[in-house]
C-alpha cells in the first residue's frame, strides 16, 4: 500500500515504529559523513524581490528521507492544506469562539476578496489602513499638535499581550527605521511600569495609545485610567484629552465610555486573534515608530510568506517544514522545549513575542472533538539573543540531560558594521560554529587529547575526561536572512505564525482561542472586588 494513502493513526504509528527502530542510528556526523549532499537536500532558499534570499538549513536535524517522507504524509493525513485553504477562504476554524481566522487578510496586499459571512473585508481592512497612514504623517511631520501646540514626540504604548508584545518587538527589530519619536510601551499592572514611563514623558508632547482589542483588559483599563488622571492634572482640560489618546480596539461603545473621541479610534475585527494582531490597527505604535511605508513594508514581507506558505508543496514549504520538525521532537523524541535564538540583538524581544504566539496558541489539552489529547502538544517556547545565551544556558543545550531543539535565527549584513565589521563577522562565526558543535559534539579521544596538550597528569585526565565529552547529535535549525528589514521581519513572523498553525492542525486542537488566560483573569478581579468591599 502506498503510505501517504494511509489513515492518520496508521501515518503515526508508521513514524512510531520508524522512530522506535531508527532514534539511534540517525547520528548527525554520520548521516553528513555518508550523504555530502545532506545540506543540499535538507535545506531551501526563498527568493524575496528585494531583501536578497531566506535560507533555512534543516540539514543538522536528526531526519533522514524516510522520516520526512513519513512527516509530510502525517500533515497530508491532518488535512494541513484544506486547512490551510479554509483559513485563507475566511472559514470560521476558530471553532469555539465561531470565527474566521484571518490575519492574513491584513497583510493582503493583492487585495483579492475575502469573504466573511458574505462580506469582503478588504475594503475595511484598507481603511483602517488609510486612516493609520493619515494619522501618522500628521504626527510625524508635525501637523498633529498637544494642547500646547506642540508636536509630539514621545508615544506610550498601554496595552498587554498581542497588544503589547508584537509592537514592542517590532519596533526594537526595526530600530534602525525609527523616523525620531520616543517610544514607550507600559503593559504591567505593576504601578512602576506606568509610573517609570511618565517619568520620561511631557504632558504637552506625548501621545497615549490606548490598545486594546476588548477594552476590557483589567491592566491595560487601569493603566490607561491612570495615564489620563496623571494626563488631566497638568492639562487640567477634559478637551486636551482628544489630542493626546487614541484607542485601538474592536469594543467602540468600551472606547466611548472611556473618554475617547472614536474619531481617534482605529478599529480592528474579532476574526484578528491578540496575539496575530501587529499587523492590525495595533500596529500604529510601529508606524508612527518607522514610518507606514516601512509598516507597508512589513506588511509585504508576511504577505510574501502567506504566499509561499498557501502555494509551495509540503515538502518544499518552510513553516511546514518547521512545524513537522517540531513534531518530530516533541511528540516522539519528547522533547518538552523548543529555543529561538536569534543572533541579532534588535531581535531581543523575538522569544517572548513567540512565547504568546506559540504557546497561548498550542497550549491546548483538547481536541476539535473535544477528547482529551494523549500526545504532546505545544512545546516551552523560550530563548536569547546570541551569543548573550552562550553565557547563559548554553551548558544545558551541549551538555544537558534533555534535548533542546533550537532556531539559530541571523542576518548575514548588520546595520551597525562598526569596528571594519569585527563585531558582526565574531557573531556569525558563534552563529556557524554552535550549531556545528551541537552536532559534532567532542569525542573522548579529541577531549583526552586536549588534555594531554595541556600535560595534565594522567590520574588527572582520568578524572576530567567524562565532563570534556560532549555527546553532540544536539539538533538545531539554521535561519539567514540578508539583512533585517521590515520585509525580512514580516516574512520572519509569518514563518512561524504559519508553524504555528500548522501544528495546531496536526495536533487536532484549535490554535485560535484562550480560555486558558480566563481563569486567572476572573479569579483576579474576584480577589480585587473581595478586597474593596472588604476596605470600606
Ligand atoms: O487586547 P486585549 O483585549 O486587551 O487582550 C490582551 C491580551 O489578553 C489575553 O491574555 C486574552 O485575554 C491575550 O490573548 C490578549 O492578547
Amino acid at each position: 500500500m502506498n503510505s501517504a494513502s494511509l489513515t492518520c493513526e496508521e501515518q503515526w504509528k508508521a513514524l512510531e515504529d520508524y522512530y522506535c527502530k531508527n532514534k539511534d542510528n540517525l547520528v548527525l556526523k554520520e548521516l553528513f559523513k555518508d550523504d555530502p549532499e545532506r545540506f543540499n537536500t535538507f535545506s531551501i532558499k526563498l527568493t524575496t524581490p528585494t531583501d536578497g534570499d531566506i535560507l533555512l538549513d534543516y540539514s543538522k536535524n536528526r531526519i533522514d528521507c524516510h522520516v520526512m517522507e513519513k512527516l509530510i504524509n502525517l500533515a497530508k493525513a491532518r488535512n494541513v492544506e484544506e486547512y490551510r485553504d479554509m483559513m485563507f477562504k475566511g472559514s470560521k476554524i476558530n471553532f469555539t469562539e465561531d470565527r474566521a481566522v484571518l490575519h492574513i487578510a491584513l497583510r493582503n496586499r493583492t487585495n483579492d476578496p475575502i469573504m466573511v459571512d458574505n462580506k469582503d473585508v478588504m475594503p475595511e481592512v484598507n481603511a483602517v489602513l488609510n486612516h493609520m497612514k493619515e494619522f501618522t504623517n500628521q504626527v510625524l511631520s508635525g501637523q498633529w499638535l498637544g494642547y500646547t501646540s506642540k508636536k509630539i514626540t514621545d508615544i506610550v504604548n498601554i496595552g498587554i499581550g498581542g497588544s503589547d508584545l508584537g509592537p514592542l518587538m517590532v519596533t526594537e527589530a526595526l530600530k534602525p527605521y525609527n523616523k525620531g519619536l520616543n517610544v514607550h510601551f507600559v503593559s504591567n499592572i505593576d504601578g512602576t511600569h506606568l509610573a517609570e514611563v511618565l517619568k520620561k514623558v511631557n504632558s504637552e508632547t506625548v501621545l497615549f495609545i490606548i490598545a486594546s482589542k476588548t477594552f476590557t483588559t483589567q491592566e491595560t483599563i487601569t493603566n490607561a485610567t491612570s495615564a489620563k488622571k496623571w494626563f488631566l492634572a497638568q492639562a487640567k482640560d477634559e478637551g486636551a484629552v482628544a489630542k493626546h489618546f487614541v484607542a485601538l480596539s474592536t469594543n467602540t461603545p468600551k472606547v466611548k465610555e472611556f473618554g475617547i473621541d472614536t474619531n481617534n479610534m482605529f478599529g480592528f475585527w474579532d476574526w484578528v486573534g491578540g496575539r496575530y494582531s501587529l499587523w492590525s490597527a495595533i500596529g500604529l505604535s510601529i508606524s508612527l515608530s518607522i514610518g507606514f511605508e516601512n509598516f507597508q513594508n512589513l506588511l509585504e514581507g508576511a504577505h510574501f510568506l502567506d504566499n509561499h506558505f498557501r502555494t509551495a508543496p509540503l515538502h518544499e514549504n518552510v513553516p511546514v517544514l518547521l512545524a513537522l520538525l517540531g513534531i518530530w521532537y516533541s511528540n516522539f523524541y519528547g522533547c518538552e522545549t523548543h529555543a529561538l535564538l536569534p543572533y541579532d540583538q534588535y531581535l531581543h524581544r523575538f522569544a517572548a513575542y513567540f512565547q504568546q504566539g506559540d504557546m497561548e496558541s498550542n497550549g491546548k489539552y483538547v481536541t476539535r472533538n473535544g477528547k482529551v489529547v494523549n500526545y504532546n502538544t505545544g512545546p516551552i517556547v523560550w530563548g536569547e539573543p546570541g551569543t548573550n545565551g552562550q553565557h547563559a544556558f548554553y551548558q544545558l543545550i551541549h551538555q544537558g540531560t534533555r534535548t533542546v531543539p533550537a532556531d539559530f535565527i541571523a542576518p548575514v549584513l548588520t546595520h551597525n558594521p562598526i569596528n571594519d565589521g569585527i563585531h558582526h563577522n565574531i557573531l556569525l562565526a558563534n552563529f556557524l560554529a554552535q550549531t556545528e558543535a551541537l552536532m559534532m559534539g567532542k569525542t573522548e579521544g579529541q577531549a583526552k587529547a586536549e588534555l594531554q596538550k595541556q600535560g595534565l597528569s594522567e590520574d588527572c585526565i582520568a578524572y576530567l575526561l567524562p565532563h570534556k565529552v560532549f555527546q553532540g547529535n544536539r539538533p538545531t535549525n539554521s535561519i539567514l536572512i540578508k539583512k533585517l528589514t521590515p520585509f525580512t521581519l514580516g516574512a520572519l513572523i509569518a514563518t512561524y505564525e504559519h508553524k504555528i498553525f500548522t501544528q495546531g492542525i496536526i495536533w487536532g486542537i484549535n490554535s485560535f482561542d484562550q480560555w486558558g488566560v480566563e481563569l486567572g483573569k476572573q479569579k483576579s478581579f474576584l480577589i480585587v472586588y473581595t478586597y474593596i468591599s472588604l476596605r470600606k
